[in-house]
């Protein structure tokens, strides 16, 4: 393990390992990875919108889109065939069942692009990344009475990171801005809010 992860979880710092944080390096090969990004490369993926801004990082939503314009939920295309077994990874790693993770969301960080602080949509509960053709390092904050508790992940290609619980909704994550191209898809379940959302 490299020794930030090592840190991480270090018991005798307990403080800086938020509760729900799981990380696994190698969850595929490296010729899943290579097949992977060939079914990626046919998938169109448009610019992040948020309230009329176009975001750097390009996005495709497979199984529920919630648009950051509107303040929609809506159906989408289904999850692609090519991501199934992915989604039965993700699902194995992270204790749920396939079906649970009803949303498949892909990113395309192109150099320069990264993700914000931000907590994903209370339309959500488990959220399970994988990192896909350079890595990144997911950073993470909990606000404090002054400034904030902080920590890093180091994301490897072909890993995989599942947030639940504690570091899920009481923590912000986001992906610093980086110089070559990374792929992330990112499978969520439903939250009670979301499940009562599409029962509507
Ligand atoms: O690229 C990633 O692994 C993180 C994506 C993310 O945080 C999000 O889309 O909410
Ligand atoms: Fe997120």
């Amino acid at each position: 393990m490299p020794a930030a992860i090592t840190d991480l979880f270090d018991n005798a710092s307990p403080a800086i390992g938020p509760p729900g944080l799981a990380y696994a390096p190698d969850i595929i090969t490296a010729a899943e990875e290579q097949a992977l990004l060939a079914g990626l490369a046919g998938i169109e993926v448009t610019p992040f919108r948020f309230q009329g801004w176009l975001g750097k990082r390009l996005t495709a939503s497979f199984g529920w889109r919630y648009d950051f314009d509107t303040a929609r939920f809506d159906p989408a295309d289904p999850i692609p065939d090519f991501l199934l077994p992915l989604r039965e990874k993700a699902a194995g790693f992270a204790g749920l069942y396939r079906d649970d993770l009803v949303q498949a969301l892909v990113v395309r960080y192109d150099p320069g692009a990264g993700i914000g602080w931000h907590r994903d949509r209370p339309l959500f509960e488990h959220v399970v990344g994988i990192s896909l053709e350079a890595p990144a390092t997911l950073r993470l904050r909990r606000r404090r009475e002054r400034g904030f508790d902080r920590t890093a992940l180091p994301l490897a290609p072909r890993s995989i990171y599942h947030l639940s619980g504690e570091v899920r909704h009481g923590w912000e994550h986001s992906i610093a801005a980086m110089a070559v191209r990374r792929w992330s898809v990112t499978f969520r379940s439903l939250s009670e809010k979301g499940l009562a959302a599409v029962a509507r």
